[in-house]
C-alpha cells in the first residue's frame, strides 16, 4: 500500500529486482490477499482516511511488514497514524533523517519541516534512530548520503548511492519497497535485509549514473541496473560496514 506518486517506480524497481509486487488498498480485499504475501509494504505519503483502516488491517495480518513514514510530521493526523502503525510493529521502518527524527520525538511541529524531503543529514539523527529502534522494537533505517540501519544496539552503514537519487521523486519509497522484498526473502534478519537492500539500491544508482544525463534518465538507468545486477557486481560493489 504505497502513495500515488511512488506506485510506478516502486513496482518497477521491485519487478526489476526479481520480486513480484501487487498493489491494492481496498479494505475488502486486505483479509483475502495479505496472508498470501511474503511481505507487506505500507507507505503513508498520500495518506487518506479511507486508506488508514486498510493499512491497519494489512499491518496486523501476520506477515512481516515494512513502514515508510513519508513526511511523518506533515500533520497531526499523519503523525498519529505513523505512531499507531509503528506500535503494530513493523520489521523495519525506513525514512529520511527528518522523518526518523520526527518519529523519535513523536512531534509534528518541527520548524525546519520540508515536506517529503529531509532537512537533516542521516548522521545527525543516528542517536534518535537508535532510541526509536529500542522504543518501538523495530529495525530503523535512516537514508541519506550514508544510510544507517540499526536495531537499537548494532549499527550498520551502507555508503552506496549518488546524490542525484534525491532528485528523482519517490526513490526513498522505492528503496523501502525493496527492503520489504528483502525482508520477505529472509524474515529472520531484518537488520541485514534492510542494509543489503539499501546498499544494492545505491549500487544500482551508481551504475545507472554512468549512463544518466539527469534525474529522468537516472530513473531509467537505475531500474536497468537493478535488473542487470549479478552476484559478482554486488559482492564487489556494496559498501556495508558494521560500526564499532
Ligand atoms: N547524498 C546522497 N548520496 C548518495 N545516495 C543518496 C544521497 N541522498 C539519498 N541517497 C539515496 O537515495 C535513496 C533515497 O533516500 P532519501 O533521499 O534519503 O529518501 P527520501 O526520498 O525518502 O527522502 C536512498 O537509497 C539513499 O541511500
Ligand atoms: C512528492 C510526494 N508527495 C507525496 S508522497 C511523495 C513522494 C515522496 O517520495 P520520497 O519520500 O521517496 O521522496
Ligand atoms: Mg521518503
Amino acid at each position: 500500500i504505497t502513495n500515488l506518486v511512488s506506485m510506478d517506480i516502486a513496482a518497477n524497481a521491485l519487478t526489476a529486482a526479481g520480486a513480484s509486487p501487487a498493489m491494492l488498498h481496498c479494505i475488502r480485499e486486505i483479509p483475502d490477499f495479505t496472508p498470501r504475501c511474503h511481505a507487506v509494504y505500507i507507505n503513508v505519503g498520500t495518506l487518506s482516511e479511507d486508506w488508514l483502516p486498510s493499512m491497519r488491517a494489512a499491518a496486523s495480518a501476520g506477515r512481516p511488514w515494512v513502514l515508510d513514514p513519508v513526511a511523518a510530521a506533515a500533520s497531526q493526523f499523519r503523525m498519529e497514524a505513523c505512531l499507531e502503525l509503528l506500535a503494530l510493529p513493523p520489521a523495519v521502518v525506513r525514512g529520511n533523517a527528518s522523518e526518523i527524527l520526527a518519529l523519535a520525538a513523536r512531534s509534528d511541529s518541527s520548524p525546519t519541516f520540508k515536506g517529503v524531503d529531509s532537512s537533516h543529514d542521516s548522521g545527525e539523527v543516528l542517536q534518535a534512530a537508535k532510541a526509536l529502534a529500542r522504543s518501538s522494537g523495530t529495525v530503523v533505517a535512516v537514508s541519506g548520503a550514508v544510510d544507517f540501519i540499526t536495531d537499537g544496539e548494532q549499527v550498520i552503514s551502507a555508503s552506496n548511492g549518488v546524490a542525484m537519487m534525491q532528485k528523482i521523486t519517490a526513490t526513498g519509497c522505492a528503496v523501502t519497497a525493496l527492503i520489504a522484498a528483502f525482508v520477505g526473502a529472509d524474515p529472520s534478519d531484518a537488520l541485514a535485509a534492510a542494509a543489503c537492500a539499501l546498499a544494492i539500491f545505491g549500487l544500482a544508482g551508481e551504475i545507472g549514473m554512468e549512463s544518466a544525463k539527469g534525474p529522468a534518465s537516472l530513473r531509467m538507468h537505475l531500474i536497468d541496473a537493478l535488473y542487470g545486477l549479478d552476484e559478482q557486481t554486488v559482492t564487489s560493489g556494496v559498501k556495508i560496514a558494521l560500526l564499532p
